[in-house]
């Protein structure tokens, strides 16, 4: 995995990005440390230089379609796509979707769950990147790669904003092949 301090401004650093990001002590259950990026949206110029360096990094993978996952990760995809000018798919939590959809369970750090992606021809043949806050266990980012690649996807890469390095995430993304990003990562002892 990439982590993004080559794309971050010189006035933002992890460190900087990573003190935005506040820290819940055993939420939503006892042993995890919750990582909140609220905090992070809440400052405006630490917002908008993660924007940039998750556009730049981007701007170099020569894509030509985002999914973003519910629902941290609308907030991200949303201001990627009308900054790349690129088409936005949504992939969200279980019976949130109106039309005809696909459907992937997957596991959580703390619980099961299930995500869905319209059924739509805006994927087929595309380079893709899937956009979420945070990459943990790596359930919920394998989940909608599995959506993208049974809508006909040519490539899936990922980007978050945080990796929690000590989680297999990052690892498993690697080992299916997906080109991964990240701005920051966190150890359990932070
Ligand atoms: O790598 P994983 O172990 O799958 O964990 C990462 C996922 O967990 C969080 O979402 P959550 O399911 O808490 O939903 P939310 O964004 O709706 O709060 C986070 O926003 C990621 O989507
Ligand atoms: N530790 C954590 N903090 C925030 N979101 C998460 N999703 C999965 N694990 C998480």
């Amino acid at each position: 995995m990439r982590v993004g301090s080559f794309f971050l401004e010189a006035s933002m650093t992890e460190e900087a990005i990573k003190s935005n990001i506040r820290t819940i002590r055993d939420w939503p259950k006892p042993g995890i440390n919750f990582r909140d990026v609220t905090t992070l949206f809440e400052n405006a110029d630490c917002f908008r230089a993660v924007i940039k360096s998750l556009v730049g990094w981007a701007r170099e993978r020569d894509l030509n379609c985002l999914a973003g996952i519910d629902a941290r990760g609308f907030v991200l995809a949303g201001a990627l796509a009308y900054e790349l000018g690129l088409p936005l798919v949504l992939v969200r939590k279980k019976g949130k979707l109106p039309a005809e959809t696909l459907s992937e369970n997957y596991t959580l750090e703390y619980g099961q769950a299930t995500i869905e992606v319209h059924n739509t021809d805006t994927i087929r043949g595309q380079r893709v990147l899937v956009i979420d806050d945070l990459l943990a266990t790596g359930g919920t980012a394998l989940a909608a790669i599995r959506l993208m690649r049974r809508l006909g996807a040519e490539r899936v890469d990922f980007a978050a904003i945080i990796n929690l390095s000590e989680l297999p995430g990052q690892q498993l993304l690697h080992e299916d092949g997906i080109h991964t990003f990240a701005l920051c990562n966190f150890n359990e002892s932070e």
